[in-house]
């Protein structure tokens, strides 16, 4: 299933946030969106997951969802919005008893998302006996389980330190080579950007507009840390970014 998005502009009160959003999120690939803050990167992701209704514009959905899928937008926070009480297996297992899922089902579906998260030996852990990353993976893993057509990811690793975030981006490299996926990924990390995106799209400063979309050819498998291809495109969107972003940060600032 592929997204578009046409003329998307939205205000609160009398703010216009963003303006003019036009954009195709073909399926299979992974599409950036960074900004500046406060461009309105998460609204956007709000809207094209039904949560906010745009003041100007549609979000149209082309084709139909995979099969089996339960939830055809499925969010991945920052803070992975873990049920504390419940198990990793009973966190994944919420969504599908969310649906009625039958038992024997949902056990080979966990199994199968525990499986491509690195889980597996965790399934009986609470959320309190893991790390930062595990933390993540496992609400990878419970938003896998639904087989969304889309994931709507919202700095999923700006939670996390450095060295987590370089695992975890592996991970999703590796998840991503074994089984595509669709991805619309907000993210204020350059880097995780051009590692991560099959397309970037740079967002202007309040009302956010399309400045530009960067589009990455390389397959994500052959993309490392200190690669100069890639550090030349991280520098480029940066000049694209630098004077905006600081003029938002002097905004917040003086607020
Ligand atoms: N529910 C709301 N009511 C009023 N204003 C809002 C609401 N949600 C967001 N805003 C404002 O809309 C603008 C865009 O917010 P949004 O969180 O989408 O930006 P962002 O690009 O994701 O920001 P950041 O990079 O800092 O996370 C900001 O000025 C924010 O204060």
């Amino acid at each position: 299933m592929d997204i578009r998005l046409e003329g998307i502009g939205h205000s609160y009160d009398n703010v216009e946030v963003m303006r003019e959003i036009s954009l195709e999120i073909p399926a299979g690939r992974i599409v950036c969106i960074v900004g500046p803050s406060g461009c309105g990167k998460s609204t956007l992701l709000r809207i094209i997951g039904g949560l906010e209704r745009p003041t100007q514009g549609r979000v149209l959905q082309i084709g139909v969802p995979p099969e089996g899928c339960l939830n055809p937008l499925t969010y991945v926070f920052q803070d992975f919005a873990l049920l504390p009480w419940r198990s990793v297996h009973g966190n994944v297992s919420l969504v599908l008893e969310d649906h009625g899922i039958p038992d024997a089902e949902a056990d080979e579906i966990i199994a199968d998302v525990l499986a491509r998260t690195k889980l597996s030996d965790f399934a009986k852990a609470l959320p309190r006996q893991l790390s930062g990353g595990m933390k993540q993976r496992v609400a990878i893993a419970r938003a896998l389980a639904v087989k969304p057509a889309v994931l709507l990811m919202d700095e999923p690793l700006s939670a996390l330190d450095s060295q987590t975030r370089e695992l975890l981006m592996d991970d999703l490299v590796s998840l991503y080579a074994r089984q595509p996926f669709t991805a619309i990924y907000v993210t204020h990390n350059l880097n995780e950007a051009v590692r991560l995106g099959h397309s970037i799209v740079v967002l202007s400063r309040r009302p956010g507009q399309i400045r530009e979309v960067v589009h990455l050819d390389r397959p994500l498998q052959e993309r490392a840390l200190g690669d100069p291809e890639l550090e030349a495109r991280q520098k480029y969107l940066w000049d694209l970014m630098r004077a905006e972003a600081r003029a938002a940060d002097a905004e917040l600032v003086n607020v």
